[in-house]
């Protein structure tokens, strides 16, 4: 029997405990405040960006959407990142990627505060991940998010094997220091790996971040495996779908994510989550 991880009904439960920490911290005068800024006119971005927004609002936060022309310069997006880094009402930045080519991703990520940088993504953040750091810091949503649902479900990772399909900044990477630092003994794989599939059927947990649709299907699953699909792909009819073959998979999987309805809510309620986090420990420090 396979169990649908219900991704949308977690998520609801984590933004009603947003809501209450958003209502605690205006007693003292507090309103999270978050900016995103997105550049160009990608279609999918579009629809993320407009999702947080709609969400920080609902909830109770300050939100602010700063859209840019595809034809941004490093110098104005750094300019810009500047300006909310020194605005005491935005608590959390995040740069929406894809970014355009003439920006250095890794050289924008630097220039926000880690204490604002709602992502995780700044190599302060990331190395604390890494060192499974004490203290309070962000952490990438998308994996966070994931490790919420495990916990939801009972799904204790220590002692498992998990596999992790995709080495991203923002997904994979993350997602296999977090399974690290819970006792999992974790195998990163990628494009240049060999025998994916045998490796993938040696998994009890399975995380797929990779982008292409229907890449892994029942047959590399190991029967009872806990399969988290992190794609956002559309397959030849425009659907959207996973990187993971959800008909084939299911009957196979012990605990399966569906796409949509899984990972997706989880992140965007996993960033306000954060957003409320930061909003919280600029007034504990400094
Ligand atoms: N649900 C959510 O909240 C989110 C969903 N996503 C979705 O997750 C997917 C991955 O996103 P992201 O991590 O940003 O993507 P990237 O394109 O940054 O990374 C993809 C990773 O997959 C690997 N890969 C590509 N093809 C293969 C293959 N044939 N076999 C094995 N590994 C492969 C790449 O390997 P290499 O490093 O060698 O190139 C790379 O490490 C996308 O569909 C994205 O839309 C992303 C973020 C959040
Ligand atoms: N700096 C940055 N941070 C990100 O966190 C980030 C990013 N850039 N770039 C793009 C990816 C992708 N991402 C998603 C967020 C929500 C859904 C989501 O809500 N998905 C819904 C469906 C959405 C739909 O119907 O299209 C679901 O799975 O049910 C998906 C994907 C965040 N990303």
């Amino acid at each position: 029997m396979t169990t649908i991880i219900d991704g949308k009904a977690v998520a609801k439960k984590v933004n009603a405990a947003t809501q209450t920490a958003v209502a605690e911290l205006e007693q003292q005068g507090i309103k999270p405040g978050i900016a995103v800024i997105i550049v160009g006119e990608d279609p999918a971005s579009q629809i993320y960006v407009r999702n947080k927004n709609r969400k920080a609002t609902k909830l109770g936060m300050h939100s602010v959407v700063r859209q840019l022309p595809v034809t941004t310069t490093q110098a104005e997006l750094l300019s810009i990142i500047a300006e909310y880094n020194s605005d005491a009402s935005i608590h959390g930045i995040l740069v929406q990627s894809p970014l355009p080519k003439q920006i250095n991703e890794p050289l924008i990520t630097m220039a926000i505060d880690p204490k604002k940088d709602v992502d995780g993504f700044h190599p302060t953040n990331m190395g604390k991940l890494i060192t499974n750091f004490p203290g309070n810091y962000p952490v990438a949503n998308t994996p966070r998010g994931i490790m919420t649902l495990l916990a939801e479900y009972g799904i204790d990772p220590a002692g498992k094997q998990a596999v992790v399909i995709g080495r991203s900044t923002i997904v994979g990477k993350p997602m296999a220091a977090l399974l690290t630092n819970a006792n999992a003994t974790v195998t990163v794989a990628h494009s240049r790996t060999k025998d994916l599939k045998a490796l993938a059927r040696t998994a009890d947990i399975l995380v797929v971040a990779t982008g292409i649709a229907h890449l892994i299907t029942g047959a590399d699953i190991k029967p009872g495996a806990t399969v988290i699909d992190v794609g956002m792909d559309r397959d030849a009819d425009g659907k959207l779908v996973g990187d993971v073959d959800f008909d084939s998979a299911q009957g196979v999987a012990g605990f399966i994510t569906p796409v949509p309805g899984g990972v997706g809510p989880m992140t965007i309620a996993t960033l306000m989550q954060t957003t409320v986090e930061l909003a919280k420990w600029s007034d504990l420090s400094e």
